[in-house]
C-alpha cells in the first residue's frame, strides 16, 4: 500500500543540521525537584485564580508522565566554553525563526544541543501542551476578537505545531477566532492589521507571470489552494485584496478540522480591483486602486488562472471561496471538468442538507410535507435548495414535484416566472408559475401564501427574520398539529448580517425552533412556567463539509469533483451524530467533533470517487479496503492526517 500513502501528513521538514561536532564533554547538572521548581515559579501576588494554578499541577504532572519532567529536564547535557561557535549560534536562531521547524520550550536536551539552541530558549523543559495553556491564557487576557486573533496569528508565525494543536483541541473556542465571525472583522481592516504575507496576492496587472507566482510558494507540491477574488466576502460585499483572510482562514480549516498538513495549503487572493470606496480612499489599502474590472475581463483572467494551476501544480484541488453570485456559477460551470469545487454553492448546499435530513426527522412534519421558504436566492440560496431538491428526486419525486417545495424570495420579493423582471440564470430553475399573476413582495406575504414549515436565510441581510416573521412561521407549522417544529436557519455571516438571533428564535417560538446558523450563537436559558430550560443552537455552516470534502478528493486521487461526491458527503455528515448528540436534540455533530466528522465525509467521498470512476488510487489499495470494509478505509485516514504532537 505504500503507493497510497498520501503527502498529506508531510512529516516535519528537517531543521538544519547542526554544523559543529559534539564533543562528549558534558557534564550532568544537579536534579531539581518537581514540586520545588513548579511552585516557586509562581508569584503569590499575582492575580492567578486557583482553577489555574490546579490546571499547572495537573499539566506539570501530565508532564511527567509524557517524559516532560523535571527529572529529565535536570539531566540535560552541559557544554564547555571552548565548544561554542557562532556560526552554530546562527544555525540555532535559523531553527527557531522557521515556524515548521520551531518547538519553543519543547526541543529535547539532545535537540538543544544538536541544533545549537542551547540558551536561546528559557531552560525549561515543557510540553506542547504547557506550551498552549500559556497561549490560551494570553488568549483569554485580550480584549477583543479582533486582538485574540492577531495573537494567534503571531502563534502562528512563530510556531505552526503549537498553532495547530491550539485549535485542534480548543475548536469551540478557537474556530470563531479564525473563522466567522472574527475572520469578517479581520477582512474589513486587513489592509491596517497587515504585518506578514501568508497568501499568493495575484493582480490582474501581473497575469503574464502566474505560473512564475504560483512556482514562488515556498512550499513544494501544495494539494489544496482556496482561491476568492474577495468580491462577496461572508455577507460583507466586495473588500477586494482584503478578502484574502477568508482564503487563509478556510485553509486553516483545512488543517485544524481535516488533518491536511499546512505546508499543503495554499491560500490565494486574484486582485481584480474593488468595488469597494472605502477600501479605494483608503491611504493602507494593499490592493489594486481601481475599479473592479468587468465580468469578461475577470473571466479571462479565470481561465489563465486555472490553466497556469493545471501545469505548475497539476494535482492540486482549487476551491473557489466568496465570488459574487454570477462568477460563482459561471466558473463552477465552466471548469466542471477541472479539479475543483465552489464552497458556496456545493459545501454549503451539501451541509445544510445534511442539518435539514437531521431537522425534518425532529420536525413531527412529514418531509413530503415540508415547504421550504428561502430568503436569498444567490449563490448560496440557489446551492441548497438544489442540493435538497436532489435528496427529494433521489426519495422518488418528480424534477417538478421536488421543485414545487421550494419559494425563493430576493430582494424583490417572492422569485416568479411573471414578476417582470429579467430573472438572473441561476435563478430560473425556482422561479414559481403558480402564483395567477399575484407578486408576493414581502416574507410576511410570502409565508402567508406558503405556509412553510422551513425558512432558510441566505440574505446577508441582519434582522429580516423579525418577529412576526418568526411567529408566522410557528403559526403555520402548529397548524398541522401542535407537536410539530418549526425549521429555521439564519445562515448568513458573520453574525452581523444573521437573519436572527438563537434568543429571538427561541423566544418567538416558545421553544419549539430547530435552529441552525452560519456563525456560532451561545446555547441561551429561558424560563418557561416553572421551568428552566437550556436550548442549544446547531451551527450551520459548511466547515462540516468542505475539509472532509477536500481531504476526500486528495487521497483518492480524484480528478475531479463529482456531484456524487458532493452529494454523499451531506448525507455521511447526516450519519455522524453520536447518541449524546441526539439526545440533545442537535442536528450536526459538536463543533469540537468536526476532525471525527471530515473523517467520515472524507471517506464516503473517496468511496464516490472510486464508483464514478475518478479516483487514481492503485486498484490493490481498493481491494484491501473493501475485504476489511470502512474500519480500514477509516483507520487509513486518520493515519494520513497531521496532527501535531511531539
Ligand atoms: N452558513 C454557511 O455555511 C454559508 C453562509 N453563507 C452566507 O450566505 C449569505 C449569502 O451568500 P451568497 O448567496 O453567496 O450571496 P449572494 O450575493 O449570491 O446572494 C444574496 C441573495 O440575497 C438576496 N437579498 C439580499 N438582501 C435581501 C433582502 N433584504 N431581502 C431578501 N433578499 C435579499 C439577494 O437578492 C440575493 O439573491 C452571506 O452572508 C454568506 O456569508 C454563504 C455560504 C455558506
Ligand atoms: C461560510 C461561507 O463560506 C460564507 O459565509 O461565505
Ligand atoms: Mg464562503
Amino acid at each position: 500500500m505504500s503507493s497510497t500513502s498520501s503527502a498529506i501528513a508531510t512529516p516535519r521538514s528537517s531543521s538544519p543540521a547542526s554544523t559543529t561536532s559534539r564533543s562528549s564533554t558534558t557534564t550532568v547538572s544537579k536534579r531539581m525537584s518537581l514540586s520545588g521548581r513548579r511552585m516557586s515559579g509562581f508569584n503569590p501576588m499575582a492575580a492567578v485564580d486557583i482553577a489555574v494554578i490546579e490546571a499547572a499541577m495537573k499539566m506539570a504532572s501530565l508532564d511527567t508522565l509524557r517524559g516532560y519532567s523535571q527529572e529529565h529536564y535536570g539531566e540535560v547535557k552541559q557544554y564547555t566554553e571552548t565548544e561554542y561557535t557562532p556560526k552554530s549560534q546562527a544555525a540555532g536562531y535559523q531553527v527557531l525563526r522557521e515556524p515548521a521547524w520551531n518547538k519553543g520550550t519543547s526541543f529535547s536536551p539532545d535537540e538543544r544541543i544538536s541544533k545549537n539552541l542551547t540558551g536561546l530558549i528559557p531552560h525549561v523543559l515543557e510540553s506542547l501542551e504547557t506550551q498552549c495553556m500559556r497561549a490560551l491564557r494570553m488568549i483569554n487576557s485580550r480584549g477583543t476578537n479582533v486582538d485574540k486573533y492577531l495573537y494567534l496569528s503571531s502563534i502562528k508565525a512563530n510556531n505552526t505545531d503549537l498553532f495547530y494543536r491550539l485549535l485542534i483541541d480548543n475548536v469551540e473556542q478557537m474556530m470563531p477566532l479564525v473563522y466567522t465571525p472574527t475572520i469578517g472583522d479581520v477582512c474589513l481592516q486587513y489592509s491596517t492589521l497587515y504585518t506578514r504575507p501568508e497568501a499568493l496576492y495575484i493582480s490582474i496587472k501581473q497575469r503574464k507571470s502566474i505560473k512564475t507566482i504560483l512556482r514562488n510558494w515556498p512550499y513544494k507540491n501544495p494539494s489544496i489552494c482556496v482561491v476568492t477574488d474577495g468580491s462577496r466576502i461572508l455577507g460583507l460585499g466586495d473588500l477586494g485584496v482584503n478578502g484574502v483572510g477568508i482564503s487563509i482562514g478556510k485553509l486553516a480549516l483545512y488543517t485544524a478540522a481535516a488533518g491536511i498538513h499546512p505546508e499543503q495549503t495554499l491560500p490565494i487572493v486574484l486582485d481584480c480591483g474593488t468595488a469597494n470606496e472605502t477600501n479605494l480612499a483608503d491611504p493602507l489599502y494593499l490592493g489594486l486602486r481601481q475599479k473592479r474590472v468587468s465580468t469578461d475581463v475577470a473571466l479571462e483572467f479565470m481561465d489563465e488562472f486555472m490553466a497556469a494551476v493545471k501545469e505548475v501544480y497539476p494535482d492540486m484541488l482549487v476551491q473557489f471561496e466568496d465570488f459574487e453570485t454570477e462568477k460563482a456559477f459561471q466558473y463552477l460551470e465552466r471548469y466542471k471538468l477541472e479539479k475543483c469545487f465552489n464552497d458556496d454553492v456545493q459545501g454549503t448546499g451539501a451541509v445544510i442538507l445534511a442539518g435539514y435530513i437531521g431537522a425534518v426527522n425532529l420536525s413531527g412534519v412529514p418531509i413530503e410535507d415540508q415547504r421550504l421558504v428561502f430568503m436569498g436566492a444567490g449563490s448560496a440560496g440557489v446551492g441548497v435548495a438544489k442540493q435538497v431538491m436532489e435528496y427529494y428526486t433521489r426519495r422518488g419525486l418528480s424534477e417538478q414535484q421536488a421543485r414545487d417545495k421550494f419559494y425563493l424570495v430576493d430582494t424583490k420579493g417572492l422569485v416568479t416566472k411573471d414578476r417582470g423582471d429579467r430573472l438572473a440564470e441561476h435563478k430560473k430553475l425556482f422561479a414559481r408559475s403558480d402564483n395567477n399573476g399575484h407578486q408576493f413582495q414581502t416574507l410576511e406575504e410570502v409565508i402567508e401564501y406558503v405556509k412553510p414549515t422551513a425558512l432558510i436565510g441566505l440574505a446577508a441581510t441582519f434582522g429580516v427574520f423579525t418577529e412576526s416573521v418568526v411567529r408566522a412561521l410557528k403559526i403555520s407549522v402548529d397548524a398541522g398539529g401542535l407537536a410539530r417544529r418549526p425549521i429555521l436557519f439564519p445562515l448568513s455571516n458573520p453574525l452581523t448580517k444573521a437573519e436572527c438571533t438563537f434568543e429571538q428564535a427561541v423566544t418567538w417560538t416558545e421553544g419549539t425552533v430547530i435552529f441552525a446558523s452560519g456563525s456560532p450563537f451561545s446555547p441561551f436559558t429561558m424560563k418557561n412556567h416553572d421551568s428552566i430550560t437550556t436550548y442549544y443552537p446547531n451551527q450551520g455552516n459548511n466547515v462540516y463539509v468542505f475539509p472532509g470534502l477536500g481531504l476526500g478528493a486528495i487521497l483518492a486521487k480524484a480528478s475531479r469533483v463529482t456531484d456524487a461526491m458532493v452529494y454523499i458527503s451531506a448525507a455521511a455528515l447526516a450519519d455522524c451524530l453520536n447518541s449524546e448528540e441526539i439526545k440533545m436534540g442537535l442536528i450536526y455533530p459538536k463543533i469540537e467533533r468536526v476532525r471525527d466528522a471530515s473523517v467520515v465525509v472524507a471517506r464516503e467521498v473517496m468511496k464516490a470517487a472510486r464508483r464514478d470512476g475518478v479516483s487514481k488510487l492503485p486498484e490493490e489499495a481498493w481491494v484491501e479496503w473493501e475485504e476489511w470494509g470502512d474500519v480500514a478505509l477509516t483507520a487509513w485516514i486518520k493515519k494520513q492526517v497531521y496532527d501535531p504532537r511531539w
